[in-house]
């Protein structure tokens, strides 16, 4: 039924019920795209030990069979030069319910744009959860990073990343701007003649899921507060709405009361009857605050853009980009991937730390229920750093480490299993 896609002659699918729960055949099929640039030297890596890890934990009794599906270069060799997302890989992802990828590229400037966005858009996947949090032994900037664990909830479909903008001096550029100035009455655009200009749209159906989920998760995982970080001072209409969305949220449907008049509000978790309080912060004020008082921030919701550069930054507290996972969801569709991208000077040389899509493997495997799978794949990552036998971001800043490479590392990894 695929063109290229070849699927495996055992196993099934994964299928959603209709409360959005999942059934999970003990032969499944997951879907994976390999990416561009060192996704050629992780997936494999990861594809490795997550098949050790199901083999320890269930012995036979549960096994992935792995479909590959093709995005970014490989596509474009596959089904030809300009097909960089094919329809039949956006299929396979919604149909297999379950997936993950690898990083793809995206040029600077001209050029296609991100097929990370795009898939996201395609599938609606509206959340991108990022969680940070500190392994035992990593090499980090910060005096305490255990003190750090934070799980960031970044809205995934809406914002600039919505890629409505026209380049300067364009037709389309210069038609937007002129209807600025006649009908809008505009007149703060600096140099007319050769602005490139953008559109952020931001809505209060979009806002609203995603806090809706910030929420959830804090009640499920017992977790003390949800931040909203916005830029709402100055975009009061989009970061600003998005801050106001998400407080009438937690009132209306979390029950959620003032506290000292607001806005920060407060209710208690009805599963174990602590408080979860709702707060927010300025976004240029948070990045100092997760640096300074990290404590006292647990789940972060945020708009698009402001997730990319926290969710980056907060890797870096915890020992970097190299150990950071994810994963985008839906309602029903979840896509794994880790949170760096395709490190074009490392690609190929079997160099770079494969730990952020293992332990996106490892949020996908908890996520299957495959719970004993994913806790040897933590057990193992903690064990391999601890043994020192690490990449080089890490070797590179502990003391009396031996480097291995990014196949090594996976190896290491499967003999602590
Ligand atoms: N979801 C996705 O697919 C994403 C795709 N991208 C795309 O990736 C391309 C490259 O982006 P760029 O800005 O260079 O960001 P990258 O995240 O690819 O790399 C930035 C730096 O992060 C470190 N790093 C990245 N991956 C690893 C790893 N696996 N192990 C250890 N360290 C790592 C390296 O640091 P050092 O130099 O210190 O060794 C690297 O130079 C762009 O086209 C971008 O659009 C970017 C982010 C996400
Ligand atoms: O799509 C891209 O190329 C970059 C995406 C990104 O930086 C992210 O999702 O964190
Ligand atoms: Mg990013």
């Amino acid at each position: 039924m695929y063109q290229h896609i070849q699927v495996p002659a055992q196993g099934q699918p994964i299928t959603v019920n209709a409360d959005y729960s999942l059934n999970v055949p003990d032969q499944v099929i997951i879907p994976y795209i390999e990416g561009d640039g060192t996704g050629y030297d992780i997936t494999p890596v990861m594809l490795k030990v997550v098949d050790a890890a199901v083999a320890k934990a269930y012995a036979g009794k549960r096994q992935i069979h792995w479909m590959e599906v093709y995005a970014g270069e490989k596509s474009t060799q596959v089904y030809g030069p300009d097909v960089w997302l094919p329809e039949e890989t956006l299929a396979a992802l919604r149909d297999y319910v379950v997936s993950i990828k690898g990083p793809l590229t995206t040029p600077v400037g001209g050029g296609i744009r991100s097929l990370n966005v795009a898939l996201r858009q395609e599938l609606d996947l509206y959340v991108c959860l990022r969680p940070v949090q500190y392994f035992k032994g990593v090499p980090s900037p910060v005096k305490e990073p255990e003190k750090i664990d934070m799980v960031i909830f970044r809205e995934n479909s809406e914002d600039i990343y919505a890629g409505i903008e026209y380049e300067a001096r364009s037709a389309k550029a210069q038609k937007l701007i002129k209807f600025l100035q006649d009908e809008m009455g505009v007149t703060k655009i600096r140099f007319p003649e050769s602005s490139g200009i953008g559109i952020k749209p931001v809505s209060q159906e979009g806002t609203e899921r995603l806090m809706r989920k910030a929420i959830q998760y804090a009640i499920d995982n017992d977790k003390p507060s949800v931040t909203i970080v916005h830029k709402g001072n100055i975009m009061k209409y989009t970061e600003g709405g998005f801050r106001d969305w998400s407080y009438g949220l937690a009132q209306r449907e979390f029950g959620a009361q003032l506290i000292d008049g607001g806005p920060w509000c407060k209710f208690k978790n009805p599963k174990t009857g602590r408080d979860i309080v709702i707060k927010d912060s300025i976004a240029d004020a948070f990045l100092q605050q997760i640096l300074l008082r990290p404590a006292e921030y647990s789940v972060i919701a945020t708009l698009n853009l402001n997730g990319d550069y926290i969710s980056d930054a907060l890797a870096a507290q915890v020992g970097g980009i190299g150990i950071a996972p994810g994963a985008n969801l839906s309602d029903s569709v979840a896509c794994f991937e880790a949170t760096h991208g395709t490190a074009p000077k490392y690609a190929g040389k079997d160099y770079v730390n494969p730990g952020s899509e293992i332990l996106s493997a490892e949020m996908m495997l908890r996520h299957m229920g495959w719970t004993e799978a994913a806790d040897l794949i933590i057990s193992s990552m903690e064990k391999a750093i601890q043994s020192k036998r690490v990449t080089y971001d890490f070797a590179r800043l502990m003391q009396g480490a031996e480097q291995v490479s990014c196949s090594g590392f996976g190896q290491v990894m499967i003999e602590h299993m």
